[in-house]
Formats: structure tokens, C-alpha cells, sequence
């Protein structure tokens, strides 16, 4: 078991990773939880899988459940679904002081998350995520969000959960699709800071995407200690070093508003294309070795994820991709700074890059190969 403090003083809180641990979740959860009756949104693939173990649990410890599920996919995180939510869990007369609970992927994370900062100017909410993308990064460091016509996640709000219980064990009925797409953020964490660790996904990566499940606990302890650090460091993204959490995700949050969130490409998917395009554009800047770049691409690879845009085959060129970029929340005073790479484990923001040139680097690439 390990358990991670994500440790920002006051809005400090643990994030518990162990298999099997929803059978323990009443004991767990006990001072946390106020009322007898406890509000839980859930992914409704994820509560056909596991809600029995949690309700169980609850049970146990002698209150029951109200339970709102959520439609699987990109969807959900909508303006209309966040209506339904909130008033839903009014109706439910949740108070300030009540912990929601969120369980599910990261849909169902950015969502409850949202609902819960503005529900009477706030409440609490904790995480259960049970995909392995929501384990290694969305259910930790407060970012929650819908999307909007214009983009992703560009209504949101931070607001911390009290507590993040991360059971391995609901990983083992993820759909391998779900299982490489969370793989994407995992190695993520090695190509942006951690030489070593993008070295341990190398020679891992594959038979944890197969689900070696002591391999998924490792996998899983690590990215969120990583990212533990850098949320402690720089909670609202304000200085730069949060940003880096964000390597691959300019390019692909373009790519999943050109593609329709989640219709042809999971967010996983979209960032694994993303850090591709963020080495190769690296690369034709001259900052880190175009070998270094296919390091990446191979390593991608090897795990079953997607590393060419070209057979997307979309119907665009690269001034369309950058036209969805301008709507990024990282610009400032008209300029978008990238997160680009001078070796593997050393991302960096740059703040100079020429957006003619990124949409001209995108058209070759989208036609390429
Ligand atoms: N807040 C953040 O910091 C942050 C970080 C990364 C990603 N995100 C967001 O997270 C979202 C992606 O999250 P995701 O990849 O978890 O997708 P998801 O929430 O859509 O879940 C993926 C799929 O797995 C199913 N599912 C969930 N748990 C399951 C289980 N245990 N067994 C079987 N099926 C299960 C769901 O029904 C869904 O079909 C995106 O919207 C992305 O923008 C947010
Ligand atoms: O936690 C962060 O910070 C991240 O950037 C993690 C990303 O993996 C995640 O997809 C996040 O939602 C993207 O952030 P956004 O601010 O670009 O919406
Ligand atoms: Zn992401």
C-alpha cells in the first residue's frame, strides 16, 4: 500500500493506492463522511463492475447510498449533464461540509469535481477513480472541468478533493483501449521530468498495459508522487512548473476539438499524438536529437498507442489545429507557450514559438508518412 500526501497546508489530503481496498472503504472513509446517507456519482460501466463492493462496505458501516450515475464517455462533461448534477445533489440537500463522491474515470472526476466547487459556493468530494488515467492523474490536483463548443475543459474550476482512494483492482475490468490511453499520462511523467522512470515504461510498458497488476501499483505510486510534487509546488499553475504536467496536451486537446471529444480519439490517445508532436517540434527547433524524439514515438508504440496524425486522415491542415490551440488556457497576451523538450525527462516552457511555423510543422506531419 502507499499512501501519497498531496500537501498544499490547510487543503492537505492523502491519496491512498492499494488493490481491494473498496471492501475497507467505510472504515476509511468514516470522519469524512457526515450523514447517513452518502451522495455517489458514478460511471455507470465502472458501478456495474464495482458499486457492489463500495455499497457493501457502506452498509457495513451502517449508512446507505443516493447514487446518480453518468453516462460513459466524453459527453457527460457538458453543460447539460453539470445542470442535471447539481441539481441533482440540491434536490439530494447535500451541505458544505458533505463529501460527494466521484467514482469513475476522469469524466466522471472533472464533472462530480466542477459540480462540487460551485454546489453552494463549494462542498467537498472524494475521488475514486477507477481507470488507470484518473488513478495516475485526473483524481489528483484539483483541476475539474466540462467542455464547451469552444474547447476542453475550458470551464472548470480548482477545487481539491479531501481524499483519493485508488483501487487497483478496478483496473482489471478496463477495456484494453481505456487501459493504453491511461498509459499515455503514466509515461507522460517520464518524458517531462524523470529520465529513469521513462526508461522503467520502456522496458514495463507493455505488460502493464496488459494489466500486470504489480506493475499497475507501481506505475500508479509513481506518477502520483510525481505529481504530487509538482500540484504542491504550483497548485493554480501559476509559475510555470504545473504547465509541464500539460507536455503533449496543447496539440492534443486540438486534436480531440477537430475529432469531436471522444468520438475518434480518447484523451489518452490525443496526448500520446500530442507528446510526439511536442518532441518532433522540438526537434525541428533543434532542442533535443530527432533520435531522442523516435525514442518516444517507439515507446508509444510498443504499448499499442497511436504516434502518427497522418492515419487520422482527417480533413484539415495545420492552421485548423492551431485555430483550436488559440482557445488554450495557457495564452497569454496573445502568445501560447508550448511545453517542448530538450532531452527526455527535461520538458520546459518555451514562450517564443511562432504559431505559423507550428501549423506549417502540422501540415507536414499530417500528410506525412
Ligand atoms: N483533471 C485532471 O487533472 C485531468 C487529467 C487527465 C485527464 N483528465 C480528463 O479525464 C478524462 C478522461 O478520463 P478517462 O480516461 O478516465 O475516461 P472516462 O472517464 O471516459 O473512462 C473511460 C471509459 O472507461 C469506463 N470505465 C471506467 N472505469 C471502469 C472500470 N473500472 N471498468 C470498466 N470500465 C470502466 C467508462 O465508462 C468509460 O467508457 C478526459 O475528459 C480528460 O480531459 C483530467
Ligand atoms: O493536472 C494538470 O495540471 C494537467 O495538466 C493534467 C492533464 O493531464 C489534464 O489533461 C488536464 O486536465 C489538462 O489541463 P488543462 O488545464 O489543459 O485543461
Ligand atoms: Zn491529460
Amino acid at each position: 500500500m502507499a499512501v501519497i500526501k498531496v500537501a498544499l497546508g490547510g487543503r492537505s489530503y492523502d491519496v491512498v493506492v492499494e488493490p481491494d481496498i473498496l471492501p475497507n472503504f467505510a472504515a476509511i472513509t468514516d470522519k469524512l463522511l457526515k450523514s447517513d446517507t452518502v451522495c455517489v456519482v458514478a460511471d455507470e460501466r465502472a458501478w456495474a463492475e464495482h458499486g457492489r463492493r463500495l455499497e457493501a462496505s457502506l452498509a457495513q458501516g451502517g449508512r446507505e447510498i443516493a447514487l446518480y450515475e453518468v453516462a460513459s464517455g466524453e459527453g457527460s462533461k457538458s453543460w447539460s449533464e453539470l445542470e442535471k448534477l447539481t441539481d441533482w445533489l440540491l434536490e439530494k440537500g447535500v451541505e458544505r461540509s458533505d463529501n460527494v463522491i466521484a467514482f469513475g474515470g476522469g469524466v466522471v472526476g472533472d464533472l462530480t469535481g466542477f459540480a462540487c466547487s460551485i454546489l453552494k459556493r463549494g462542498c467537498g468530494f472524494i475521488q475514486v477513480p477507477t481507470t488507470l488515467l484518473a488513478q495516475v492523474d485526473s483524481s489528483v490536483g484539483g483541476k475539474t472541468a466540462i467542455n464547451t463548443k469552444a474547447g476542453k475543459n475550458l470551464v472548470g474550476a480548482f477545487h481539491q478533493p479531501n481524499l483519493v482512494l485508488a483501487d487497483i483492482t478496478t483496473l482489471s475490468s478496463l477495456p484494453p483501449r481505456e487501459m493504453r490511453a491511461g498509459y499515455a499520462e503514466v509515461i507522460k511523467y517520464g518524458i517531462l521530468g524523470n529520465l529513469p522512470f521513462f526508461e522503467w515504461c520502456e522496458r514495463h510498458g507493455p505488460a502493464l498495459v496488459a494489466g500486470d497488476t504489480a506493475l499497475l501499483e507501481e506505475a500508479v505510486a509513481q506518477s502520483v508522487s510525481m505529481k504530487a510534487a509538482i500540484v504542491a509546488e504550483d497548485e493554480r499553475e501559476t509559475t510555470g512548473k504545473r504547465a509541464l504536467l500539460n507536455l503533449g496536451h496543447t496539440f492534443g486537446h486540438a486534436l480531440e476539438a477537430e475529432t469531436g471529444f471522444g468520438n475518434k480519439l480518447l484523451h489518452g490517445e490525443a496526448v500520446a499524438l500530442g507528446m510526439v508532436l511536442a518532441a518532433r517540434y522540438s526537434a525541428r527547433l533543434g532542442n533535443i536529437a530527432r533520435k531522442e524524439a523516435e525514442r518516444i514515438t517507439r515507446a508509444l508504440d510498443a504499448a499499442g498507442l497511436p504516434s502518427e496524425i497522418s492515419a487520422l486522415s482527417l480533413d484539415c491542415d495545420g492552421e485548423t489545429l492551431v485555430g483550436h490551440m488559440l482557445h488554450d488556457k495557457k495564452m497569454e497576451g496573445g502568445t501560447l507557450p508550448f511545453i517542448l523538450l530538450d532531452a527526455i525527462g527535461k520538458a520546459r516552457l518555451d514562450r517564443n514559438v511562432v504559431l505559423d511555423d507550428v501549423a506549417a510543422f502540422l501540415t507536414e506531419e499530417l500528410q506525412a508518412h
